[in-house]
């Protein structure tokens, strides 16, 4: 039997605003019971400067979640104790090992309700954490978006999750969209699909201009030095002063306590990128796995790619809805097999060739934004650490540095890590490059069987422009090519 479509309200995907909740979170918890969690949060950024939001939390009464009544409700706790726990984590001298039961266990119960690990996740800092400014206009643009909270209480802090949440509101149409276009190649109306296909190369690449609006207000320096550090987790973190990861205090037998490890909040954990993935047909292998790898391997499972393993950080019934897209996907396959509708494979290899060119700024920003400033910190460190050592010193690296002399062939240092514990370049270069695979596919089976190459047919405006953009995808660059010296004037 066919796999049905899935109905977005199933999983609290939202039609005009997908993984956004379609109402503004709340910005408060409506039962004054919950005060002492709104107040530290009201006041995070004092009671970190002032050293005492340790020994505040510490005093907590242990909340009962009994009180929350609604999802919305559910999600504010859940978001508002993920700032508290990594603000009493990384927000002192030394990171805290030990999370005190005040946070542990009303947090644990969110966990369950919403099916999210007990860390700071991209639905807690992003999803659930923004407001429109005006109410009556649309909020799919960074000009009418805010943060309900921060870390650090900087505009930078703000512009870096308001830059995600503008990301998710513009890319929310092409969830129904391309469900109907996985409809219209059910039907055979390839029409239809070539019409959503250009649709969706055109956002795509709208998405990569809002991306890019990260350097108007996020800088470089303080996102590495400032707001990088609280937005870790407690795994892959012994360079930061966490080597065991932390331990979950539930007020139980202290020798039942074990240490716990999770990811950071990655944008790794957006649903939304995944959905593009997932309806393109763009697989994802685990960091350093050649495509072809995995056939001559064991018999084993293979291990699951980072990308795949961050769906345990999506709230479940998202993650659930990616799952139903993975199996209802059918773009590709209906783009093979009308390999002589040149104008259909040209609006599939155009919608890969966007989202490369996203996924190629993105890698740009991380330069800018962790490379760059990681080896300008370490310089200073050596610098400081000359200094450090006259007065007897030790200071503890909250920008997470890797050890120094660890390079590897490209110069970038081996020990980098994204905050959901990637190998941060070389994961990122092959995440892009696996977008574009679909498509080289194609085009080496056509030439396997002498097909004929998409020449000579009109290329939309944005088609032309994705032809450039992914020079390694041979089909686009042939049209580009063949337009080239047909005199170029062949688009619509
Ligand atoms: C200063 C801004 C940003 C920095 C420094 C940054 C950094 C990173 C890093 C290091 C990773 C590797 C995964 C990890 O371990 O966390 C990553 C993954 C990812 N980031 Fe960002 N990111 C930024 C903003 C964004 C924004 C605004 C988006 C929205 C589209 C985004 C989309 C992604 C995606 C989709 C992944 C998963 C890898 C992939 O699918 O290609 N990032 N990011
Ligand atoms: N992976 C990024 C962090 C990141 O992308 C992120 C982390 C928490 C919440 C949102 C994030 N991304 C953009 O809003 C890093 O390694 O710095």
């Amino acid at each position: 039997m066919v796999a049905q479509i899935p109905n977005l309200a199933d999983y609290d995907v939202s039609v005009e605003n997908g993984f956004l909740p379609a109402q503004p979170p709340l910005e408060s918890l409506p039962d004054e019971y919950y005060k002492p969690w709104e107040d530290i949060v009201k006041n995070l950024q004092g009671l970190v400067l002032s050293k005492r939001l340790r020994g505040v939390v510490e005093k907590l009464p242990v909340l009962s979640t009994d009180r929350l009544q609604d999802l919305p409700q559910w999600r504010r706790a859940y978001s508002i104790l993920g700032f508290i726990m990594h603000a009493y984590i990384w927000g002192g001298n030394k990171p805290a090992e030990r999370i005190p039961p005040p946070i542990t266990i009303p947090l644990m119960e969110t966990c369950d309700h919403l099916e999210l690990p007990p860390v700071a996740t991209y639905a807690g800092l992003v999803l659930w954490n923004w407001k429109p400014l005006f109410e009556s206009e649309r909020t799919d643009t960074l000009s009418n978006l805010d943060m309900l909270h921060t870390f650090t209480g900087s505009m930078d802090e703000k512009w870096f999750y308001l830059v995600s949440v503008a990301i998710e509101a513009r890319g929310a149409p092409l969830i129904p969209m391309m469900l109907h276009a996985i409809d219209a190649a059910r039907r055979g109306d390839r029409n239809m699909v070539i019409q959503c296909l250009r649709n969706f190369a055109e956002r795509i690449d709208e998405l990569g201009v809002l991306l890019t609006k990260m350097y108007d207000n996020c800088d470089p320096h303080v996102f590495y030095n400032r707001i990088r550090p609280f937005l870790a987790g407690s795994k892959n973190m012994a360079d930061a002063g966490l080597p065991n990861g932390v331990v979950f205090d539930n007020g139980g037998a202290i020798n039942k306590q074990r240490y716990v490890q999770f990811s950071g909040g990655s944008n790794a954990q957006s649903s939304i990128i995944q959905f593009f993935d997932l309806v393109l047909s763009v697989e994802h292998r685990p960091t350093g796995q050649k495509k072809g790898d995995e056939q001559h391997s064991s018999k084993k499972a293979p291990p699951p790619s980072f990308i795949h393993e961050m769906r345990k950080y999506m709230p479940g019934p998202h993650a659930r809805f990616l799952k139903e897209v993975g199996k209802v996907a059918n773009l590709r396959s209906f783009v093979e097999e009308n390999s002589y509708d040149h104008a259909l494979t040209v609006a599939f290899d155009a919608s890969l060739a966007m989202l490369s060119a996203l996924r190629d700024k993105h890698i740009q920003i991380v330069s800018r934004y962790i490379i760059i400033q990681s080896a300008a910190a370490k310089k200073r460190s050596e610098a400081e650490s000359g200094k450090d050592q006259k007065h007897g010193e030790k200071r503890v690296d909250l920008a997470h540095r890797p050890k120094s002399n660890d390079k590897d062939k490209d110069g970038e240092k081996k020990g980098l890590k994204g905050t959901g514990g990637s190998t941060l370049i070389p994961f990122l270069r092959q995440a892009r490059d696996e977008t574009g695979e679909p498509a080289v596919d194609a085009w080496a089976r056509r030439l396997l069987s002498k097909e004929k190459g998409p020449a000579g047919i009109q290329l939309s405006h944005i088609e032309r422009r994705a032809s450039r953009s992914m020079p390694q995808c041979p089909g686009l660059a042939t049209v580009w090519q063949a337009e080239q010296s047909e005199g170029g004037l062949c688009f619509t």
